[in-house]
């Protein structure tokens, strides 16, 4: 069976900067993998490069069996990869029920409903403003939109950043949920402890290049070479 996603040999540039030397990875169904590496390191030009919102100059990106590689970002999404950038990105003038109002995917389990029984906390909140939620709240808001699209594949770009430990660990509990549904999740995060107690396997990215493709728990056992490759996080 084909992975859900595999990427081969990534290159990829902002304008005359090379970024990415040739990254490779894979997803394959039901996982939960997680994409680690200092502030800098690439992984937000990764996500970038898979969404084809910056296209890899070369290299290929396959999803669901079908090359992908610099298809549309619109195309990509439709394929069935749900996407929640760093920053979150919610509309901050429209209340969370407005957020929520996306075409409906009637092919998977994710409705309004379902989404505000996950999150009671948006139902609550469902006529406040966007722009008037935690942070947390606002990570659940793109978390929810996302999954409304009934994503077979979802990519998080950094939901720990800028949140309270208490919070983090409630947006990590949703994550593991997700994964208990049997949804295939890429997790982009700075903060490797945390994602290593989540994911199933791990990649390490150092200045554009691949430095660690593993197993999770081999590497969230191994703190000192876990530092070296990743740099340890703050909150465990
Ligand atoms: N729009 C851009 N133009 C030029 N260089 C960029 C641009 N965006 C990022 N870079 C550079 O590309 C490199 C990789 O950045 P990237 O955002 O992918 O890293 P990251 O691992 O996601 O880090 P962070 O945790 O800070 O988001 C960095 O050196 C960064 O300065």
């Amino acid at each position: 069976m084909s992975a859900v996603l595999n990427v081969e040999g990534l290159h990829t540039y902002y304008g005359k900067s090379h970024i990415l030397h040739g990254v490779s990875l894979k997803v394959e169904e039901g996982e939960l993998v997680a994409l680690l590496g200092r502030n800098g390191a690439g992984k937000t030009t990764t996500m970038r490069s898979v969404m084809s919102l910056t296209p890899p100059k070369s290299g290929s990106v396959k999803l669901f069996g079908k090359d992908l590689t610099r298809a549309s970002p619109h195309k990509i999404a439709v394929s069935g990869v749900g996407y929640v950038p760093e920053g979150r990105k919610i509309f901050g003038h429209m209340t969370v029920h407005e957020n929520l109002q996306v075409p409906p995917d009637t092919s998977g389990p994710w409705t309004i409903e379902t989404i505000y029984e996950l999150f009671p906390r948006l139902y609550e909140r469902r006529t406040s403003k966007g722009g008037r939620l935690s942070g947390g709240e606002q990570e659940m808001l793109a978390i929810a939109r996302a999954l409304l699209l009934n994503p077979k594949l979802l990519i998080l770009d950094e939901p720990s950043q800028g949140l309270a430990p208490v919070i983090v660990q409630e947006v990590m509990r949703t994550i593991a949920r997700m994964k208990k549904e049997g949804m295939s999740v890429l997790l982009v995060e700075q903060n490797a402890m945390l994602a290593l107690q989540l994911a199933d396997r791990a990649y390490v990215l150092s200045d554009g290049e691949m430095v660690y493709d593993g197993s999770a728990d081999e590497l969230r056992a191994d703190k000192a070479r876990m530092e070296a490759l990743a740099g340890v996080s703050h909150t465990a």
